[in-house]
């Protein structure tokens, strides 16, 4: 018998979130959950929530908590029979408390990357919106210059991935990210969940999320048997 898995994911943007949940989903066959991109199908859908969240997204804020959460947890409702990796969710405390009500969480991996590597990151990132590919100029730069390696169409640089917008964007991201961290580490359903890994490298964090995952998804496997055992 094998018991289901369940992951968060959470750092500033430009911290890595999207690449390593991509090789998390590959390696270890979880569900990428992604909080992005639920919303920009809520919007292309239309639908209540989704419109909702337009209106603050166009102004370069955060989607309200209960939008956020009634967008969200339904989708995580759907997803009872699969191990999956949210990424991008919780951002504020009230989320983190609305998934704890929802669901028992796994483990919690923190990104904690510099400022200045951060910076540099989103400065050089480019996106292809219809898919939500992600490129960095630098690190994995597209086969052809400014172009979607599968569909070959535009990227394009995101608004709030300019310079100009990006250290008030960090601040802010700090500010509300501390009580989600806090409560990880002060919840009683939630201790122990929490790693943190800091680097300025995701080549050199991936390992040890990895070794961290393998060791994690066998005791709760072999823990599975046992129980079914007895
Ligand atoms: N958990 C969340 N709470 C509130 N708003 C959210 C949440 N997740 C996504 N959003 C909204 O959707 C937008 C797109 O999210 P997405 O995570 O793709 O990009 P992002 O904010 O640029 O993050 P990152 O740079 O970390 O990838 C966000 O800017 C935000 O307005
Ligand atoms: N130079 C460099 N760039 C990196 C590294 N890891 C990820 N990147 C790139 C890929 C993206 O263009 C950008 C941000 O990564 P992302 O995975 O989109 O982060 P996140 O915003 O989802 O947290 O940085 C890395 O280790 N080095």
């Amino acid at each position: 018998m094998s018991k289901l898995f369940r992951a968060v994911i959470m750092g500033p943007p430009g911290s890595g979130k999207g690449t390593i949940s991509e090789r998390i989903a590959h390696s270890f066959g979880l569900k990428h959950l992604s909080s992005g991109d639920f919303v920009r199908e809520n919007i292309a859908a239309k639908t209540e929530a989704g419109v909702l969240a337009k209106t603050y997204i166009k102004k370069g804020l955060l989607v309200p908590d209960h939008v956020m959460t009634r967008l969200l947890l339904p989708r995580l409702e759907e997803m009872t029979k699969y191990s999956w990796l949210l990424d991008g969710f919780p951002r504020t405390l009230a989320q983190a408390e609305a998934l704890n009500s929802a669901c028992d969480l796994d483990v919690a991996i923190n990104l904690n990357i510099p400022l200045e590597t951060l910076k540099e990151r989103l400065q050089h990132r480019w996106i292809h919106p219809p898919s939500g590919r992600v490129y960095n100029m630098c690190f994995n730069p597209p086969h052809v210059q400014g172009k979607d390696d599968i569909t070959g169409e535009p990227l394009i640089q995101q608004e709030d991935d300019r310079p100009e917008a990006l250290v008030a964007r960090l601040r802010h991201y700090k500010d509300v990210a501390k009580p989600v961290i806090d409560f990880y580490k002060m919840t009683e359903k939630a201790k122990g969940i929490l790693y943190t890994f800091s680097d300025t490298e995701t080549d050199r964090i991936w390992p040890n999320i990895s070794t961290l995952l393998s060791t994690k998804i066998s005791t709760i496997q072999s823990d599975a048997r046992c129980a079914s055992t007895h």
